[in-house]
């Protein structure tokens, strides 16, 4: 284990508290540490003022006149004002909705202000006050924090780390490889991302460190497929035709044929001593968990266990219902365990686990600790399958005699991404929702028609309908975020009452807590459910019919699409209202497309489309395996190249037995290869 490797403990000044903090970010090592790139950076270089351009972002330093003045107005929104003095000229600085900046401006104090410039106003639009010994720098790097840990701690905190340890860090990729593609070395690249000298220095160390994930990313998947090619052959699960027909014969509704299709698909791969390794792709709202639970049950009739595996606790609850109704009058037994099961509870599952007493399994990431063991795993079931990685993957085939893996994902990836990102799986696509669905209406709205729109809803409320309403994700602190989601709920409450019930979802509150307002809102107690994008996967309640969406224009095409998906599950007319009010031609261009099509390829291929290079989070909300660094759409062509090396490396024998490879293998943890080799 290398220097890097160790607690982040081992920095100077970094106590057990600190730790704390830096684990609440997931950063543990030091290498998590000095990886922990920015996700944006602002050019903060100071300049005059006759030499910016119209609309240009910039920072400008100067002495505020007075105080600042706070003005509410409209819905929930208020407007903050002061005059400052730069060089010889008068500004005036407005900050919307931030009213909370008010004690920072003081008369005759310097500030640093970070805005978008009028000319013809000779005025700022303020984003923020920043530290003005930040002002230094041309480039001032953000990175996610959370009310833990302030942007300015961090940054510290960094710095010291790097200046203290940039000489551990080591090459990864080979020289040839370097050569090849002009990239940046890696201690060079990392430094270029924290402190960066030059755009262009910074764009080479991205694209350097993008490389490497790709690249590494390519390499394991590869080494992956090969292990499981050459390890025992996969289960050959002789399922039971008679009894899975029986499960179907007691569905409320008629299979689609695509659904049906991909059973056939999914059974033929359980029966044969090929090892599955499945990708169910189906658009939201497609039936893909019916799909799910016939294939556990097959597999149940086999005397296998199943396992089946979601993101998060709602949805493994959410689960956990649908199986055990759809097993009501069969012979299985179905248990939950997330992190939220108590102790005595988790003994007793998992020892029934081992025993084979329980049939199927439904969990969070609970389900690959180590302490987990089951008897018979014949099929393990992943929901989501970018929110785990490959990592994870190799955890969990090792759990058991090799069982079969199908992951399930609702974004609809554009076949030809989806290539490059899975070349190695078989693809199961359900491209047909179920009869009878009516599509969903789509608006779009000016935040001052809110109102209005709530007033239909009310209408559709009385008629015993329910409606979302989504907050935004707030990027750079979940704090805003929270109070964003509290204050709409708040405005809600007042305007719906006494008749409906309004209540609030968010992901800073405990499991329980979502799980108790999930439950309410499913009961119909609760008639309006505010909530970050806490619910965006596969949260279904059919009797919901509207969604509103706040700041829809600070969400991707296909994070919307995955949202709006929470409607429309039923039989009855659905709407979705996005709320927006974007500046940009593509930004307005990107809410008319949620307009016109319900169609999710179609969406993630406009996605893919209008996406421009940069967008660092971006892979977040694609469906895709996340990446620090990369951005699998924008960057898909570097990714090409990158699955292109990986290939020919892995066709080279023994390629990691060279000393040139070292690193690389070393990164891959291939040494367990290694001695196999030897034996
Ligand atoms: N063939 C069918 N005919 C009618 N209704 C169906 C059919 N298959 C599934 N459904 C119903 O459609 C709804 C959505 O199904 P399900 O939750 O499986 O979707 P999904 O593909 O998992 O979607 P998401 O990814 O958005 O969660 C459920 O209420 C389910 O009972």
């Amino acid at each position: 284990m290398g220097v890097l490797d160790q607690s982040v403990s081992l920095i100077k000044g970094v106590g057990p508290k600190r730790v704390e903090v830096l684990n609440s970010l997931g950063i543990e090592t030091i290498q998590d540490l000095i990886t922990y790139y920015p996700f944006r950076y602002d050019d903060v270089s100071e300049k005059n003022i006759s030499e910016i351009n119209d609309q240009e972002k910039v920072v400008l330093k100067g002495f505020p006149l007075s105080e600042a003045v706070v003005n509410y107005y409209g819905y929930k929104k208020n407007r903050l004002t002061f005059r400052m003095m730069v060089d010889e000229a008068v500004v005036s600085v407005t900050f919307f909705n931030q009213a909370f900046l008010k004690d920072k401006v003081r008369a005759s104090e310097e500030l640093a202000v970070y805005g978008k410039w009028d000319a013809k106003r000779k005025s700022l639009t303020g984003m923020k006050i920043i530290a003005t010994s930040q002002g230094e720098e041309d480039f001032s790097p953000i990175y996610h924090v959370n009310k833990k840990i302030r942007q300015k701690t961090l940054v510290d905190l960094i710095r010291q780390t790097w200046e203290l340890f940039q000489d551990e860090v080591e090459e990864t990729l080979p020289n040839w490889l370097l050569e090849k593609y002009r990239l940046m070395p890696r201690k060079d690249a990392i430094q270029a991302m924290h402190f960066p000298d030059t755009v262009q220095d910074n764009q080479q160390a991205r694209r350097r460190l993008a490389f490497e994930e790709f690249f590494l990313f390519q390499l394991k998947m590869i080494e992956l497929k090969r292990e499981e090619q050459k390890g025992e052959a996969g289960l050959s699960v002789q399922y039971d035709l008679k009894e899975l027909k029986r499960l179907i014969a007691t569905l409320p509704f008629e299979l689609t044929s695509a659904q049906k299709r991909v059973v056939n698909e999914i059974c033929a791969d359980l029966k044969s001593t090929s090892h599955m390794h499945r990708l169910l792709q189906g658009d939201v709202g497609s039936g893909k968990t019916i799909v799910a639970g016939l294939a556990l049950y097959a597999t149940v009739t086999a005397g296998f266990q199943g396992a089946l595996m979601v993101p998060t606790e709602i949805l493994a609850e959410q689960h956990m219902e649908s199986l055990t109704e759809l097993f009501q009058q069969f012979d299985v037994k179905i248990a939950l365990l997330t992190s939220s099961t108590k102790a005595a509870a988790k003994r007793q599952i998992l020892a029934e686990l081992v025993a084979g007493e329980i049939d199927i399994i439904v969990g969070t990431h609970s389900l690959i600790q180590e302490d987990v063991i089951f008897k018979h795993l014949g099929l393990v079931i992943t929901d989501e399958q970018h929110r785990f990685g490959v990592n994870q993957r190799k955890l969990l085939r090792e759990k058991g005699g090799n069982p079969d893996v199908l992951f399930m994902t609702a974004t609809p990836i554009p076949r030809t991404l989806a290539i490059t990102a899975y070349g190695e799986m078989d693809v199961s696509i359900i491209d047909e929702l179920p009869s009878g669905r009516i599509p969903i209406e789509t608006s779009w709205i000016l935040p001052k028609q809110v109102d209005i729109a709530l007033r239909n809803m009310q209408r559709l409320m009385k008629q015993g309908q329910q409606v979302y309403v989504i907050c935004p994700l707030i990027e750079e602190s979940e704090m805003l975020d929270v109070k964003n989601a509290t204050e709409i709920y708040e405005h809600l409450a007042d305007f719906f009452a006494p008749d409906f019930n309004v209540g609030l979802l968010h992901g800073k509150m405990k499991p329980q807590e979502k799980e108790v307002i999930m439950s309410a809102f499913k009961e119909n107690e609760l008639q309006v459910l505010v909530s970050t994008t806490v619910i965006e996967v596969g949260v279904n309640v059919p009797n919901a019919t509207t969604m509103m969406i706040m700041d829809a224009d600070r969400f991707g095409l296909a994070q919307l699409h995955q949202l709006r998906g929470r409607v429309g599950r039923g039989a009855i007319a659905s709407y979705c209202i996005l709320v927006a009010s974007p500046k940009s031609e593509q930004g307005k261009e990107r809410m008319k497309i949620m307009t016109e099509t319900t169609d999710g390829f179609k969406l993630s291929e406009k996605d893919l489309e209008m996406r421009g290079p940069g967008d660092f989070f971006g892979n977040k909300q694609s469906g895709l395996p996340e990446f620090k660094v990369g951005d699998m759409v924008a960057d898909s062509q570097m990714l090409e190249v990158a699955r292109t090396e990986a290939i020919l490396l892995w066709s080279q024998k023994e390629w990691w037995l060279l000393p040139e490879n070292q690193e690389l293998a070393r990164q891959l943890h291939l040494e367990v290869t290694q001695m196999d080799y030897f034996d």
